[in-house]
């Protein structure tokens, strides 16, 4: 029994610690780092609160040192997935049932972990699992999921808040119900981030989780399970489970207590995911919520009256930041005329000065790419760049799989503006660039927003209002989320809400109040204090 309505503030954002040469933060993952080196781990499942192992050990290389064994974790099969579900459905009740202050200090009491104890851990972890550099990994598997967690918990405190009206002799109120039956998660390799947040955001509503993450992301997945079972999570709240996708799918699709499905990755597969519930539809108790954020081609589109230093650092970053391996990296530019060859001659040099290597050497900008099936596709765009009379590749183009997956940097260049690589989304450190004349401004803003099928994230880069207020208007379905001088990346919880439209998604908006709506369903209790006692109209009693 809780006596008293208790607040949760808006939180500030965890502050991004820097790494520099010297600082007490370096230090310390330094320490991790080789720690996690020397004691490989043997990662269970965790279903119902218990560590599960196979037996069918996968072994884990970090992407960047393919020699290197981090430890192997147990991949599960069907009966996992079946065992997880059971444990879900078995926990939902008390879990339903626990004030929600109770459920919201376990999400905050990770979120300081995580901060605190955890957090070299948590860097450490994504750094050599996933190949991003610490100041990237800072960003990810410390800042955006320590914000997560907290924003997630106050603006869920703000939702349980809105209640209705109420009319003389009545009283309204509205219950916020976690959804029939279990939910699902399921999670891409490029953020640690989106692997804490897509179980935990349904969990703080009162929904038990089966989570699936990605092969490539386990590493660091099974070291946050850690921290929220150390937080006090109860058993079976979030089910942890490695097993391949379509197995997955399945088991949880054909579930008649399938609730809803809370997806993070490429567009491919979520359409499968939706064509296969819709297949279903008439077997589960209720509609089942979908809430897919998917890929992107995003775009930077620069005007003629641009700081060209501007331009050039926003497509760097944009880039090839964790080597382009964001849903929202910058892979198409549209340069007017004037200023094209200077950007060029710029953003080369720039591209030249990346240094490429391990996660453990702290001078490097550039990491290796996820996997060797992540290799080979980037790799045939290069090849096929470099044969291809309509393009030509300005830096980079080259790749070597020898030690790690390690992609140079590299900008294209397309004489087509809807040559390949301007269209389809490589995820991988591939720029494209096409040169567009200077005074058809206008005309280009309807080439960007016709040239692919993604809206996700894009930017328009101008000194001129008139630009940027036309830029604004005429790519307002292009992209969900939108910069105006700066590169599409890098949004922050509770600044930016994450998400795009068309075949970018469900537009839910990740760590945004948008988004726990999905994982509620609204019951309205009215109650009546002298209730009518004849059926009779007053209007009925004149005559
Ligand atoms: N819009 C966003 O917010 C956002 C954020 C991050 C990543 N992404 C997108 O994610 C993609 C990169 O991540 P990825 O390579 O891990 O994506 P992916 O689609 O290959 O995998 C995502 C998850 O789905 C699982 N999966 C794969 N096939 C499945 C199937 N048939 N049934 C059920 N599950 C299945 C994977 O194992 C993984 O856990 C890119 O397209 C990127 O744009 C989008
Ligand atoms: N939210 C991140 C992208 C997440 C997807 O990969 C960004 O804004 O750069």
């Amino acid at each position: 029994m809780n006596l008293g309505y208790f607040s949760y503030p808006l939180p500030a954002n965890e502050p991004v610690l820097q790494y520099g040469p010297g600082s007490p933060e370096k230090a310390i993952l330094k320490r991790t780092l080789a720690e996690l080196k020397k004691k490989p781990v043997d990662v269970p499942m965790y279903i119902g609160g218990k560590a599960v192992k196979s037996g069918n050990r996968v072994d884990i290389h970090p992407p960047h040192e393919i020699a290197h064994t981090l430890g192997a974790f147990h991949m599960g099969d069907e009966k996992h997935v079946r065992q997880a579900i059971d444990a879900a459905l078995k926990a939902k009740q008390a879990w339903a049932d626990m004030p929600w202050e109770d459920r919201a200090h376990i999400f905050l009491k990770a979120a300081d972990l995580i901060a605190t104890k955890y957090r070299s851990y948590m860097n450490g972890t994504t750094m050599l699992g996933q190949s991003k550099n610490a100041y990237q990994a800072e960003i990810d598997s410390a800042c955006e999921i320590i914000d997560f967690l907290r924003f997630n918990v106050h603006y869920l405190s703000e939702i349980y808040r809105q209640q209705p009206i109420s009319s003389p002799g009545v009283h309204n109120r509205m219950e916020w119900r976690p959804l029939e039956g279990f939910v699902l998660a399921v999670t891409p390799f490029n953020f640690t981030a989106i692997g804490g947040n897509l179980p935990t955001s349904a969990a703080m509503c009162g929904n038990t989780v089966v989570w699936k993450p990605a092969n490539t992301q386990v590493y660091s997945a099974q070291m946050f399970m850690r921290i929220l079972k150390e937080a006090g999570l109860p058993d079976g709240v979030i089910n942890l489970i490695y097993v391949d996708g379509p197995v997955l799918g399945k088991v949880c699709f054909a579930h008649p207590e399938f609730a809803g499905v809370h997806f993070t990755g490429s567009t491919g597969v979520f359409n499968q995911m939706w064509k296969t519930i819709g297949e279903n539809i008439s077997s589960y108790r209720s509609y089942p919520r979908i809430v897919g954020e998917t890929g992107g081609k995003d775009f930077v589109m620069v005007h003629k009256s641009a700081n060209v230093d501007a331009v050039v650092t926003a497509l760097a970053r944009g880039a090839f930041e964790f080597q382009g391996q964001k849903c929202s990296a910058a892979s198409r530019a549209y340069l007017p005329s004037n200023i094209a060859e200077e950007v060029k001659r710029k953003l080369v040099a720039e591209v030249q000065t990346m240094k490429m290597g391990s996660v453990e050497d702290f001078g490097n900008f550039v990491n290796a790419v996820i996997d060797e099936r992540s290799f080979d596709k980037i790799a045939t765009y290069i090849a096929n760049a470099k044969k291809d009379k309509k393009a030509s590749i300005l830096v980079g183009g080259t790749y070597d799989k020898s030690e790690g997956y390690f992609i140079a940097p590299t900008v294209i260049e397309a004489k087509d503006p809807k040559y390949t690589t301007m269209c389809e989304e490589i995820f991988g450190p591939v720029l494209t660039i096409y040169v567009y004349d200077a005074d058809k401004f206008e005309e280009t803003l309807a080439l960007v927003d016709n040239t692919s099928p993604y809206a996700l994230t894009g930017s328009i880069i101008a000194q001129d209002r008139e630009a940027v207020v036309m830029a604004t208007a005429k790519l307002r379905n292009a992209a969900g989320n939108f910069y105006i001088n700066d590169k599409p990346t890098g949004a922050v919880v509770g600044q930016q809400p994450f998400g795009g439209a068309r075949a970018s998604g469900t537009n839910d908006k990740a760590g945004s109040m948008l988004n726990l709506y999905r994982w509620l369903s609204a019951r309205t209790i009215k109650e009546t204090y002298n209730p009518p006692t004849d059926y009779r109209y007053a209007f009925l009693n004149e005559a």
